[in-house]
């Protein structure tokens, strides 16, 4: 950066901006943040900031932005969300008394991935920063919400893993310490994630081994300390609500690549990025926003474990049984804030009084809860309650110290309650004493100057007054009053006796409130002890409120309780997708079976497009889905294997930050499937080989089906439209034919929605293309190339002789040709909308056709 101006303050500046070149730096100075060179020509477009200059005299003057202190947090906020970062310069000292150049220094360096939560839009989002160490065996990764305090580690062997971790996180920022390809970089910041430097820091820090204390392995060590260091080092204070980090085996959970959970829109729909039209918004019925998150982690973490399965599936089952314990839980949790992140703000130090107010009101609402539970009459949720610890002692330190309903501000007092401190009661005493003695002058002086509509007064510059107006002036005691200011229409005068009151009751208000604050200060570093405590307690209210969550989806949507089959089969019945299944109109789902026996590992499904066959497909893996995250599932009764992974291929979702082309995506899709399921996996294919020549298509299907037939036994739904293929069920014996059926009616294609044994007939293609509204002269030509290829026998053709003479009008046999000029009057008639047309209108049209048609 040039160096423009020797000014002190700037040459403070350029030292300060040397140590963050990449972070936008926001310098201090009065009531603004400045930014100046490119900061502040960046800053200003983004921000939409006016752009002057900095020493406009000099040859050189220095681009210059700024923005209020008041409103910084928005300004940072849209450049985090952004990615960048962000460097909060302040004044160590107060200019009135700095000697020379006030100090400044950076407090914090806010970056993507350690951004506090800033409306109540974000709740349910967890905000991740992520910490990877690249070592000899493989790589430490570690992450963290810095506003719960929550840490997770594990280990994973390959670099691979390390990028789907990344991406199924949507973690918003990596310390990275090791190779990060240049096309992976790139991928993650397309994917808005922020790629950063490791941190360093001088001198032991008692969070990294409080964090630590659970950890075995060394990579996983490693993460977090590079990840806590990170956070200091950022933050530049004591995190005393970072959690004691979990680590957990990435196979300790059914896998699904980042791509999957996409397909299979879990958390957010495909199309619009949004919840709505997600798996998490259909069963998100939770009350709190620590249960909605915790929802979505599960959701993106099944779990393999039968029995921690099935310990949800009972509390899910009791809550379902038991209608009022229900209604009481989630009555008491709508009085539950979020306790992770009051703690972490408590942890900060800048919780207010309101919201410690806050938490003493959800810490009396868990004494109800846990009062629900004992009185269930139910040993599960007994047993849970039991476990629940509703820190009472420091909810009564609370609410006996804070008023009823305290101000946000700790530092202008009228915080604390009467009788909490002598002290703070005895100013408080003098201040009133003061304001009654006022009263009584008041009183007095009317009587004594007959001035009926003389009043006493209080502004900041002048302190205390009295206030005669203008018209009474002649019956004021020059004597004793002395005049301070003049108005339009009165005078204000003081007296020394007033003067004296009033450096009483200013004293004592000075002092009450400072107290008041110290008082508060108190309390909220008593707080701070009982961090891990209302961590441990928001974990399971979070918990809890998922499992009335899901009682109340199996309630209100008549979700059966699954079991597991150890044999690897499964029995859906009456299985529905309960996306589709909210979308459409109540009643209107066509619900259908999906049994799989032991010995068959595919089923081959053909139908029409638009039939239901994609449905069926993500409806079976959503079901598993459900089932292992404890929830109840979409169907009259379902039996399942625990699944270990989840493959798709499904959909026109292509992975938009892999730069692949859309026929290399589905190849590497179904590569990750075959290289890596197991008989215990799910794979859903539709139409593999669609995106290439049919022949080249159709011979790379087959031999994928027969490779997972037999090489790989994973349970597979494969949907295709190379009827050909429908054929392998002679050769291969544990594949089946399924198809989803529909029917014509008048020329109309009717879809039935149903699974029915066996293949389908016709494929229907030029059915729905008629339904999408095609030319009517393309539907003939379609027609017409038809039934050429199916009298010339198609499985007949040699199949490298790829390019058919498709055109060729001699082999065209077609009865009764239409002229194009009857087409197009075809088409005319198929598109008049007859609810905008009065009966004469289609006379006079009919007539104009009848017309035409002579002409022709
Ligand atoms: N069981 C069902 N009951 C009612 N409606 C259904 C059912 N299954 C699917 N549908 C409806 O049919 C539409 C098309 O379904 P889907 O996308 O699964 O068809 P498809 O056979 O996979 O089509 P294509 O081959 O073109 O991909 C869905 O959006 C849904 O509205």
């Amino acid at each position: 950066m040039p160096r423009k101006a020797t000014t002190p303050m700037m040459e403070q500046y350029y030292q300060i901006k040397d140590q963050y070149p990449d972070a936008f730096l926001f310098y201090r100075v009065g009531d603004f943040y400045e930014l100046y060179e490119d900061d502040a020509i960046k800053g200003s477009q983004i921000l939409e900031l006016t752009l002057t200059h900095r020493s406009n005299k000099s040859e050189n003057p220095i681009p210059m932005a700024g923005v209020p202190h008041m409103a910084v947090d928005s300004y940072v906020n849209t450049l985090v969300e952004k990615g960048y970062k962000v460097a909060i310069c302040e004044q160590l000292e107060d200019p009135k008394k700095a000697k020379g150049m006030v100090k400044r220094g950076i407090i914090q360096l806010v970056t993507p991935g350690t951004k506090m939560a800033q409306g109540p839009d974000d709740s349910q989002e967890s905000n991740y920063l992520t910490s990877v160490v690249e070592k000899a065996g493989g790589y430490g990764l570690a992450y963290s919400d810095l506003s719960t305090g929550e840490i997770f580690a594990t280990h994973v062997k390959h670099y691979a893993e390390v990028v789907n971790e990344l991406l199924s996180l949507r973690t918003r920022e990596v310390v990275f310490a090791g190779n990060l390809s240049a096309s992976d970089r790139d991928r993650l910041q397309k994917a808005n994630i922020t790629v950063s430097e490791p941190a360093e820091l001088e001198g032991e820090h008692a969070e990294i081994s409080y964090v630590q204390q659970k950890l075995t392995d060394s990579m996983e060590k490693a993460a977090v300390r590079q990840l806590v260091v990170y956070l200091l080092a950022t933050q530049k204070r004591s995190l005393a609500h970072l959690q004691v980090a979990e680590s957990f085996e990435i196979g300790q959970y059914l896998q699904m690549a980042n791509t999957v959970q996409r397909n299979l829109e879990l958390t957010q729909s495909a199309t619009t990025g949004r919840k709505q039209g997600s798996l998490f918004w259909v069963l998100d019925k939770t009350t709190t926003a620590m249960g909605g998150r915790l929802l979505k982690q599960w959701l993106s973490r099944p779990l393999l474990s039968l029995d921690r399965i099935k310990q949800r599936q009972q509390m899910v089952q009791a809550l379902l049984d038991d209608y009022f314990t229900r209604e009481n839980i989630v009555d008491s949790l709508k009085g539950v804030y979020d306790l992770e992140r009051l703690s972490g703000r408590v942890a900060f130090g800048n919780v207010n009084p309101r919201e410690l107010l806050q938490l003493a009101k959800s810490l009396e609402a868990t004494k109800l809860i846990i009062q629900a539970l004992a009185e269930s009459g139910n040993p599960d949720l007994e047993k849970y309650g039991q476990g629940i610890d509703p820190q009472s002692e420091l909810a009564e330190s609370i609410t006996n110290c804070l008023v009823d309903q305290p101000p946000i501000s700790a530092k202008e007092g009228g915080i604390i309650r009467a009788g909490v401190s002598e002290d703070l009661d005895k100013y408080r005493e003098a201040m009133n004493g003061g304001k009654k003695w006022l009263a009584q002058m008041e009183m007095e002086e009317r009587q004594r100057t007959g001035i009926d509509n003389l009043k006493i007064g209080y502004n900041r510059v002048f302190g205390y007054f009295i206030q005669v107006s203008k018209g009474n002036v002649a019956k004021v005691p020059q004597d004793r009053y002395t005049r301070k200011q003049t108005l339009t229409n009165a005078e204000r005068y003081i007296t020394p006796e007033l003067k004296e009151h009033e450096n009483l009751i200013l004293e004592a208000e000075s002092r009450s409130t400072d107290l008041e604050y110290e008082l508060f200060s108190q309390l909220r570093e008593a707080v701070k002890a009982h961090i891990p405590a209302l961590q441990e307690l928001g974990r399971q209210l979070a918990a809890l409120d998922v499992f009335v969550a899901f009682a109340q989806d199996a309630e209100e949507k008549n979700y059966c309780r699954p079991s597991f089959s150890s044999k690897n089969e499964i029995a859906v019945k009456n299985g529905r997708h309960p996306v589709v299944e909210a979308v459409l109109p109540a009643g209107s789902y066509i619900p259908n079976d999906l049994v799989m026996d032991e010995d068959t590992s595919i089923y081959l499904i053909t139908g029409p497009n638009m039939s239901g066959k994609s449905t069926y497909m993500r409806q079976l893996a959503l079901i598993a889905i459900m089932a292992q995250i404890g929830s109840f599932v979409p169907a009259d009764s379902a039996k399942l294997p625990v699944f270990d992974q989840v493959f798709t291929r499904i959909g026109a979702a292509d992975d938009l930050y892999s730069g692949k082309s859309t026929f290399m995506v589905e190849m590497s899709e179904a590569n990750e499937a075959l290289q890596h399921a197991s008989s215990r996996s799910l794979v859903l294919f539709d139409e593999i080989g669609r995106g290439t020549a049919t022949y080249d298509g159709m011979a790379l299907a087959g031999a994928i089906i027969k490779y997972l037939h037999d090489k790989v036994g994973a349970k597979t739904l494969f949907a295709t439209h190379y009827h050909e293929l429908t054929e392998l069920d002679e050769t291969l014996p544990h594949l089946k034919n399924i198809h989803v059926g529909a029917t014509e009616e008048n020329g109309q294609l009717i879809f039935l929605h149903k699974i029915l044994p066996g293949p389908a007939d016709q494929s229907y293609g030029i059915h729905v293309a008629k339904l999408a509204g095609l030319p009517r002269a393309v539907l003939r030509e379609a027609s017409s190339m038809l039934k050429r290829l199916e009298a010339e026998g198609a499985r007949e053709i040699n199949p490298s002789r790829q390019q058919l003479d498709l055109f060729s009008p001699v082999e065209v046999v077609e009865e009764n040709p239409l002229k194009a000029e009857q087409e197009e009057l075809l088409d005319e008639i198929s598109q008049v909308n007859l609810n905008e047309k009065t009966p004469l209108e289609v006379m006079q049209l009919v007539a104009d056709w009848q017309q035409a048609l002579k002409e022709e």
